[in-house]
Parts: C-alpha cells; structure tokens; sequence
C-alpha cells in the first residue's frame, strides 16, 4: 500500500528524519511512480464523500458512474421510475399542505378542489399516473397560490429538485417514460447505508501512465446517519466535503430549529479537526451554486441570516467587479477557511492532537447535477489527490 505508506511519512515530526538530497528523491519518485503502474490493480485510491443531507454526495456518485462506467442501461432508468414519481408526489402534497400553514389562498375554486384530491391519496406516490391524478398535479403547479407558496419554499423542507421534476411533469407522466440521464441526477433518495462505487481513470503520463483505481465511498449526512461514519474512516486518501451554498435561508428537516449552513459549517469544523482524517487530503465542494445564484435574484439575501456578511463585504468593497452571488460565495469559502486556521486544543477523543497548520484544503464551487462541471472539477481533484501522494516524499 504504497500510497497508505506515503501518508504515515508525512505525519513523522521533522527533526527525527533527515532530508532527503534531490537526486535521492528523484530516485524514490521514479520508483514510485514505476510501482504505482505496476501495482495500480491492489492499491485503490479512497475517497470518502461527507457532508450534511442533501449536500449532493450520492449525486456525485451518480456523476461517477456516467463519467467512468458507462453510465445507466435502460433497464437501470426504468428502475428510477417509482423514485421519480414519489419525487413528485412528496412536493406536490408538501407544497398543499404549506398552503394552509403559510395562510395563502388558492387562485380558484378549482384549485382547492385538486388540493382536497391530493391530499384525499396515500403518501406512497402510484404505481402509474391516471389521467385524473395527472390533471390535479398539473392544475396545481399552475395555481398562483401554488406558486406564492413554492417561492417560500426556504421556510419548510421541499426536495431541490420539486421545480426541476414539475417542470417537467407532462412528459414524465407519459405512458412510455424512460428517465434522462438528467432525471437521474435530479432525482432524491436519502442515503441510509454506506455504499461505494469503483472505477479505473487513466494517469496522464507526468504520473506514471497506465491506470488507476479510485473508490469512493458514500454514507448518509442525516444526523442520525453520522455515527456510521467512522467505520469507513480507516485508509481514505481523500475527503470530499460537500457543502450547499444554496442552504443559508434553510433550516434542517430533522432539526427545523437549526440553520442547515450552520450545521454544515460545524460538520466541517468536526471533519476537520477528526484525528482519524487527519492524514486525509481534504477537498471542499462548495455545492448548488445554481440554486444560490437563483435564490439571490429572487431577492434572497444571505445578510439576513448571517449579519457579519455586510461587515465582511463591506471591507473588501474596494473590487465593485463582483456581484452579490460572488460575494455569497467567498463569504461562505472564508468561514471554511477561518475554520482551517483556527487554533484548537485537543478536548475530545475524536479530535487530533495538533492544529493541522501545514494541512491544506482545496476548495472548489461546484453544480453536482451538472457532468461537465463535474467532469472539470474531478479532473483536477484526481491528479491533485494523485500528485499529492508522489510529491509528499518531498517534505522529507
Ligand atoms: N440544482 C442542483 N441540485 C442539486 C445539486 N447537487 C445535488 N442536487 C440535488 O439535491 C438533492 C439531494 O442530493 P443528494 O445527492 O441525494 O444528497 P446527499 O448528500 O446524498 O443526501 P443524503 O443521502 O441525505 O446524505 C437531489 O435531488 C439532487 O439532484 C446541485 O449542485 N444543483
Ligand atoms: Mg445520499
């Protein structure tokens, strides 16, 4: 386990090895790099996704599998299908039943009579879509009432994805349905085990050429999924942590007390303050920037939720370049930061023994529904992560 091996190196305290000369280190490079080619069928990289619920963990997953494993056969679309529909039937009845809680009125008469029809069914979404279900779904998602209700849609728990699947409902109610690729990374099932996806990704030459094996490894981010999580903790190279811009005006569905951002930025302070993680490279996904920036020109601001925006943009107002989205961004990307550079002392079994000064974070703005920007992004966070382990000799 060469890589594993690499990482024990680079925790030894300085003073007890002696630096390596540069012929030397070129020496153990171009070893390493001829093992890494050779061995590249034993010696998987691991990479654990973390983050809260609905961060986008299981979507990059998705991602994975169309980028390197010849995405979804017809069959496995066709298995989505149920997912999708209860997808549907969860926000329509969510959003009926917000109606009242918020006091906003139906635009029409008929609309409440489809409101009483939907809230008349089961919470399991149908086997398949009647053409009375389909004309209630659809009379709804037209209601101005509706659409008021939707539009505040931060203040109660409604799937991202309930716009993207309503949209769209008059051809996901059709007969001969077969779910997009698009479908899929849209569509949303909690996460309740630990699962794990393996693929191969080519080395660019610069690394040795050939091969190598990822495996990345998803768990649920539910408070109540969190204690799973350390069962996979044991020789991960790489963590990706995901956290939604878009979540500043939300709070938790299973604590609605807690502002989900908070929540996300004290996971990450607990991930990265974990002694088990400490040799882990840490990458930071700052998810659904799509879904901020169309928060933000429906007039959403995060200063609302977080007051120490305005003294925070107001110091750097100097560059008049950016616009409220970019500041939303850094702002949320500077709270990760000031997190890393805290000073902390060990006061919990968990906790590493040191402020992880020397430990650097990777930071990335991502839109995980999306595979271009995925593809992109995971490119660059490979040959980091694979770079990393060849260019740690060099701190010895
Ligand atoms: N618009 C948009 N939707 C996203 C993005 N990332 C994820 N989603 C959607 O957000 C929902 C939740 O994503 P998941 O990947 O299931 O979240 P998770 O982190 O696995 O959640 P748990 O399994 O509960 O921990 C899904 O409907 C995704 O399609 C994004 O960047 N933009
Ligand atoms: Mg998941």
């Amino acid at each position: 386990m060469k890589l594993r091996l690499l990482r024990c190196l680079r925790q030894q305290p300085k003073q007890t090895t002696r630096p390596m000369q540069q012929e030397e280190l070129e020496v153990v490079r171009h070893h390493m790099m001829k093992d890494m080619q050779k061995n590249n069928t034993d010696m998987p990289v691991k990479i654990l996704l973390l983050g809260t619920a609905e961060s986008g963990k299981t979507t990059i997953i998705k991602q994975m599998r169309i980028l390197h494993i010849n995405g979804f056969t017809d069959d496995e679309r066709r298995e989505k299908i149920p997912e999708i529909y209860q997808n549907i039937h969860d926000s329509i009845i969510q959003l009926v039943r917000q109606m009242t809680l918020l006091d906003i009125g139906f635009g029409s008469r008929s609309s409440e009579r489809s409101a009483d029809y939907i809230l008349s069914l089961d919470s399991l979404a149908p086997d398949y879509m009647s053409e009375e279900y389909c004309d209630h779904v659809m009379a709804l998602w037209n209601d101005v009432g509706i659409r008021s209700c939707y539009n505040r849609s931060n203040e109660f728990p409604l799937l991202d994805s309930a716009k993207y699947f309503l949209d769209n409902f008059v051809r996901i109610s059709d007969m001969d349905y077969i779910p997009s690729t698009e479908d899929i990374l849209h569509s949303r099932k909690i996460t309740t085990g630990i699962s794990q996806i393996t693929f191969r990704v080519p080395l660019p030459k610069s690394l040795g050429g050939g091969d190598q094996e990822f495996r990345m490894y998803d768990v649920g981010g539910q408070r109540d999924q969190r204690n799973k999580w350390i069962q996979v903790f044991e020789g991960i190279q790489a963590v990706l942590f995901l956290i939604s811009c878009s979540e500043f005006d939300q709070n938790l569905r299973e604590d609605p007390t807690q502002n989900r951002l908070q929540e996300a930025l004290k996971l990450f302070r607990a991930v990265w303050q974990n002694r088990f993680l400490s040799s882990a490279g840490l990458i930071v996904f700052l998810n659904k920037y799509d879904i901020m920036e169309r928060k933000i020109r429906a007039g959403k601001h995060i200063v609302d939720y977080f007051p120490e925006f305005e003294e925070f943009q107001s110091r750097r107002q100097q560059n008049n370049l950016f616009d409220e989205s970019d500041w939303t961004k850094m702002f949320i990307k500077q709270k990760m930061v000031d997190i890393t550079q805290e000073p902390f002392k060990r006061n919990s079994r968990n906790q590493t023994d040191y402020s992880s000064t020397e430990r650097e974070c990777y930071y990335h703005f991502t839109v995980a529904t999306d595979t271009r920007c995925i593809r992109d992004v995971f490119s660059d966070v490979q040959q980091m992560i694979l770079s990393e382990n060849v260019s740690g000799l060099a701190l010895y």
